[in-house]
């Protein structure tokens, strides 16, 4: 096996950022392995939103101390633009729901669409098309015309799902899925996660919602203030009261 595939897939180390003048995050590390769903989690306001917006490149000035790094596939990316990211094959559903709504349901996938991918080891990536991605998510299976500005909240965020898995990811990183859907949608989210990772998708999900991690997340890690203060499997937070009470107030 080559450096590549036993290297992680994402690899984040000493990653800071700032909104203006505000600080932020400060020193951010983690790391994501081919195949695994690893939850970032913390308060309202701990910089889980901003961690994944400083690995796509997006809204904040981010910064990687001297000795860190910003790595997706084993490449320096701390540099690269977002389309560049995604073209590499990192998907970010944004937490407000992004689609086209003067567009029905097939032309906001096509808008996605891109190539197969394979992995650093040469063998094939899942390859997503809107009939799979139909069965995925059989509710917008059945309204593949409508516009997208006539879908309920929890559809329109299927659909920003099934829009990202369109431009074939490696890796996901996914910004609160289950915050303000309906149950129903939430464990259709869950059920997308824990496929996604069946297929050999990595997903970085940030959440608040311990029992939601719990149920699709092999790895977690807490953020407060901007900074990495606990990392664990998700079975050792769950069962960790004093970690739970400190750094998520549950
Ligand atoms: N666009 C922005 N401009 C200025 N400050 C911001 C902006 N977005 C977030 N912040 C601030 O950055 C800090 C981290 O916010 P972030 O959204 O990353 O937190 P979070 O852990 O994702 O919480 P939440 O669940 O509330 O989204 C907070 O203090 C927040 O007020």
């Amino acid at each position: 096996m080559t450096a590549a595939v036993l290297s992680p897939l994402l690899e984040v180390q000493g990653l800071s950022a700032w909104y203006g003048a505000a600080q932020v995050l400060f020193g951010v590390d983690l790391q994501v392995a081919r195949g695994e769903v690893v939850a970032l989690m913390g308060r309202n306001g701990a910089g889980k939103s901003t961690t994944l917006k400083a690995i796509v490149g997006l809204e904040v000035r981010r910064h990687v101390q001297p000795g860190g790094q910003l790595r997706f596939l084993g490449r320096d990316i701390a540099r690269s633009a977002p389309y560049q990211v995604a073209r590499m094959g990192l998907g970010y559903v944004p937490e407000d729901r992004r689609i086209f709504t003067d567009l029905s349901v097939l032309d906001n996938l096509e808008v996605g669409r891109q190539g197969a991918r394979h992995w650093p080891d040469g063998s094939a990536a899942p390859h997503w098309t809107p009939e799979r991605l139909f069965a995925l998510f059989p509710n917008l299976g059945e309204m593949p015309h409508r516009p997208g500005g006539r879908m309920s909240g929890g559809e329109q965020q299927m659909l920003t799902v099934a829009r990202t898995l369109m431009g074939q990811p490696l890796l996901v990183l996914l910004d609160e899925p289950s915050e303000g859907v309906a149950p129903l949608i939430v464990e259709q989210m869950a059920r997308t996660i824990r496929q996604l990772k069946a297929q050999g998708v990595s997903v970085l999900l940030s959440e608040q919602n311990l029992h939601f991690a719990e149920a699709v997340a092999d790895r977690a890690y807490v953020l407060e203030k901007g900074q990495i203060r606990h990392h664990s499997s998700m079975a050792a937070l769950v069962a960790d009261p004093a970690v739970r009470r400190q750094y998520l107030g549950v």
